[in-house]
């Protein structure tokens, strides 16, 4: 469903993105993981097109999407979350949600102000989206609390539930087990799972070693901009080229 083509993106003198190229089937796992500094959050930039890269080419679903801005990536199916969840602070998570619903209103604007039947329907539909969603994250509970008043776990998982909200086909997740607990950790994995069983592909950047190689059907490890390496988490985890990238470095061990 994704083809990545030759990416490159040079700040002045850095190349943060060196010549990428992979694929990814839908319905796998996969992950891109390497050393602080590596590109990792650079490439989903450039695939969300929050980012223009200097060359190469996205494609998605046989189409080029190279650099055709965020919105436009969305409307095809493709979203990000974020590292940092500060956008609904005032809204309570089920308003979060709906937000993320929104692009989808058939109603007009003068319908929507006028409350037509089609605006009734509408509603009715995001709720009842909205209420699925919280549901497969297991947030049916929190769906009156304001999100300021969540811990962290749960922020991080309002992040996901707004991006699913827009029902994506690829979700682009940005370290999703920062800072969680080895108990909040485990059930991530469980729910990056369920998001592919409810048809929705999901490509993570990474850090957490242990849960990588649990979640992971595929893994691209970038060093330096480029590739090094590529393939399933056994492959990776013997492979020499990726425990020296890993040697010395700041990064969590590679889990021998
Ligand atoms: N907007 C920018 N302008 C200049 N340099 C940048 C910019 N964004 C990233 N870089 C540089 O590009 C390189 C790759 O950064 P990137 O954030 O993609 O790495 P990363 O693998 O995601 O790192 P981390 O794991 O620490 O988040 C780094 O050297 C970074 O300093």
């Amino acid at each position: 469903m994704l083809e990545v083509s030759g990416l490159t993106k040079v700040f002045g003198g850095l190349t943060a993105v060196k010549d990428l190229t992979f694929t990814l089937q839908r319905g796998e796992i996969l992950s891109i993981i390497g050393p602080n500094g590596a590109g990792k959050s650079t490439c989903f930039k450039l695939i969300s097109s929050f980012m223009v890269p200097t060359s190469g080419t996205v494609r998605f679903n046989g189409q080029d999407i190279t650099g055709i801005g965020p919105h436009a990536v969305a409307r095809k199916g493709i979203v990000r979350t974020f590292q940092e969840n500060t956008a609904f602070q005032d809204m309570t998570v089920r308003e979060a949600v709906l937000l993320g619903y929104q692009k989808d209103c058939k109603a007009s604007l003068a319908g929507m102000i006028l409350r037509s039947p089609q605006a009734r329907r509408d509603d009715r539909e995001a709720g009842a989206h909205a209420d699925r969603v919280l549901d497969l994250l297991g947030m049916s509970s929190h769906a009156g609390t304001l999100a300021a008043g969540l811990p962290h776990g749960l922020l991080r998982n309002l992040g996901i539930a707004v991006a699913l909200a827009a029902r994506p086909q690829l979700i682009l997740l940005d370290e999703p087990f920062a800072g969680l607990n080895s108990d909040e950790t485990k059930r991530g994995v469980e729910l990056i799972r369920k998001i592919r069983d409810e048809g929705i592909t999901p490509i993570l950047v990474e850090h957490d070693m242990a849960a990588v190689m649990s979640v992971s059907e595929r893994i691209v490890v970038v060093n330096f901009g480029s590739k090094i390496a590529e393939g399933t988490p056994a492959e990776i985890q013997r492979n020499d080229k990726v425990i020296e990238a890993y040697l010395g470095s700041e990064d969590e061990e590679i889990g021998l």
